[in-house]
């Protein structure tokens, strides 16, 4: 597939005499072409998802196949056998193979190791906009022998992707892994994916969508960040938000799989299904979020609510209305601050479970389990499927504990404190030092004060006006139990200890690389390099955004910190 737009020949760079080597693939041809080392994460669970939906996509096709023959079928003919996964293997092409698109490609490196770890691939489409990258594509597929799988694109992301709208041209999985933000190209994604079709993407922009730059994500994503220590949460559920109103409009909605933030970036997989009546489901899976400006107490007031009302005619019959509010009063009734609104959020699961069991059994065995960092997808995964599923976004005991000036209650005494009084605890793969809770915000600031009469704030922080004043000056309701070490404090993941963390930072580990940065075929400006030099050891640089620290706290709460270009 060969747009040809680009009339000045830009420089082949040939190849390098350094040999990346990731798994099966080898670049031999890179230059100044975009290569992330630390991104080979990212990749190890691409290909897991990929191979797990297809997975399923076999099952659903011989599951309508049955059907079918059960409803054509005489009684008497025994069904012929329909193909199941066991028969495709990675590096083979399938007529019924998938057909996936990497819109924004540089090197070829995920391409090819699709092709080479993907059991049951049609095509892949290796695109990039730089024809630098595209000659560097060419190069590695060749050196790596998967050309009857890798097709080369040179053309702009939208334009492949508007040319492949037609039903036969539709892709069967799209790949988005741009710099930064991917907001432009989800149109096109979501227009030339087959319908149950699966989307890839990845956000590296944090600073925009962890509420540093509110404006601008608005502009980008249509909703409204809130600088809260659940960014990262918020800023996957803002994507979330920002590709399901782009599905909406071609009545198609989404169905999330699996939702990670990692490092310094955030990835979504999730399957883009066609259906105007489930669309009117999305209105009541979005939420504004209020924040109170003293205490930071989060309160989500959903758009839409759908009520069951069966009648004999119809039994599944539901109503779909708009909700009372607003959710909060004028003023937080736990502080008396005022509150700021952000939103609209995706506030449905981000996960699904099932696919996520599937998925964490098949990267326990081979093939996937010899991927570099299957240890880390272990314990993300196992994360994943211990967080609440319905409660949107969390708390953190540093931030809590640091709003009332106490010492910092020890994260497994406040998960007794709350599963002894009944509520459900779990931690967020987003965050170390996260707290999922039922409990609503009035019961976690009543523990609070329980912890304060064992170890009491100075009088002197005690300031009128304060939110710490505020909420310590009301009598605590109950004797809460944080000594008693509850059964469900410690998760399975925790107590086996799993990777789950991104650990040992590699100097080089951020969206920027040891190679240029190129934006299309343009280098990134110097500035933002000498930058990205300073600051390698510490964070996460971002080629063209200012970037957000996203270390965990240690000991009392800080604000997440801007690193601004110099
Ligand atoms: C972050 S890199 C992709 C990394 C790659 N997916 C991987 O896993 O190694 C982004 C690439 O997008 C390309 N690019 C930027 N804008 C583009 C556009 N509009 N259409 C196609 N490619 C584009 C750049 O040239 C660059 O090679
Ligand atoms: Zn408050």
């Amino acid at each position: 597939m060969e747009v040809d737009h680009e009339k000045q020949e830009a420089p082949f760079l040939g190849f390098s005499e350094n040999i990346i080597r990731e798994r099966s693939a080898e670049i031999v041809s890179g230059g100044n072409v975009f290569y992330n080392p630390v991104q080979e994460f990212n990749r190890d669970l691409s290909i897991a998802v990929i191979n797990v939906y297809f997975q399923r996509l076999v099952k659903e096709r011989h599951e309508r196949a049955l059907k079918k023959q059960h409803t054509q079928q005489q009684p008497t003919e025994t069904p012929p056998p329909v193909e199941s996964q066991a028969t495709y293997v990675a590096g083979t092409q399938y007529e019924d193979g998938l057909r996936i698109l990497e819109a924004l490609s540089a090197t070829g490196l995920r391409s090819i190791r699709y092709a080479k770890e993907i059991a049951g691939v049609h095509t892949i489409v290796a695109n990039d906009l730089s024809k630098q990258a595209v000659e560097s594509i060419k190069a590695n597929v060749q050196h790596n022998g998967v050309e009857h799988l890798v097709e080369t694109s040179h053309a702009d992301a939208m334009t492949v992707m508007y040319l492949s709208t037609p039903a036969a041209k539709r892709f069967d999985a799209v790949d988005l892994d741009p710099y930064g933000c991917p907001n432009r190209f989800l149109d096109g994604a979501i227009q030339c994916l087959v319908n149950g079709g699966l989307l890839l993407v990845t956000a590296t922009d944090m600073a925009v969508l962890a509420g540093n730059m509110p404006e601008a994500c608005f502009a980008k994503y249509g909703s409204v960040p809130l600088r809260m220590k659940c960014c990262h949460e918020m800023a996957l559920r803002i994507l979330l938000h920002c590709i399901e109103t782009h599905a909406n409009r071609y009545g198609k909605y989404v169905e999330p799989l699996l939702s990670i933030s990692a490092d310094f970036y955030v990835r979504i997989f999730l399957r883009v299904h066609v259906g105007q009546a489930q669309c009117k489901y999305s209105m009541s899976k979005q939420s504004m979020v209020y924040q109170c400006t003293g205490c930071e107490t989060h309160t989500l007031q959903p758009l839409g609510i759908i009520r069951h009302s069966p009648s004999p005619e119809n039994p599944q019959k539901v109503k779909f209305s708009i909700p009372t509010g607003p959710a909060v009063g004028s003023s937080c009734q736990h502080c008396g601050h005022k509150h700021h609104m952000g939103g609209p959020i995706w506030s449905a699961p981000i996960h699904n479970t099932d696919f996520v069991t599937d998925l964490l059994n098949a990267v326990r065995c081979e093939p996937l389990s010899a991927c570099t960092t299957q240890r880390r997808i272990v314990g993300m995964l196992s994360m994943v499927l211990e967080e609440l599923q319905d409660v949107p976004l969390y708390y953190t005991p540093d931030k809590l504990c640091c709003v009332l000036k106490l010492e910092i209650v020890p994260m497994l005494k406040l998960r007794s404190a709350l599963l002894h009084a009944g509520y459900r605890v779990s931690y967020s793969h987003a965050s170390k030092n996260s707290l999922k809770t039922d409990a609503p915000p009035a019961v976690l600031w009543d523990i609070l004060r329980c912890w304060n009469k064992r170890h009491p704030v100075r009088a002197e922080r005690m300031i009128e006006g304060t939110p710490l004043q505020a909420i310590l000056a009301k009598p605590c309701s109950a004797d809460y139990e944080f000594d008693k070490l509850h059964e469900a404090a410690n998760p399975s993941s925790r107590k086996q200890a799993l990777s789950r963390f991104q650990e040992n930072p590699t100097p080089h580990w951020g969206p920027g690389t040891r190679a240029t940065i190129m934006i299309g075929d343009n280098k990134m400006p110097k500035s933002y390099r000498n930058q990205n030099k300073k600051q390698r050891h510490k964070a996460a640089p971002e080629a063209s955004e200012v970037e957000l620290q996203l270390e965990e706290p240690t000991g009392a709460a800080k604000q997440p910190k801007l690193m601004s270009p110099a």
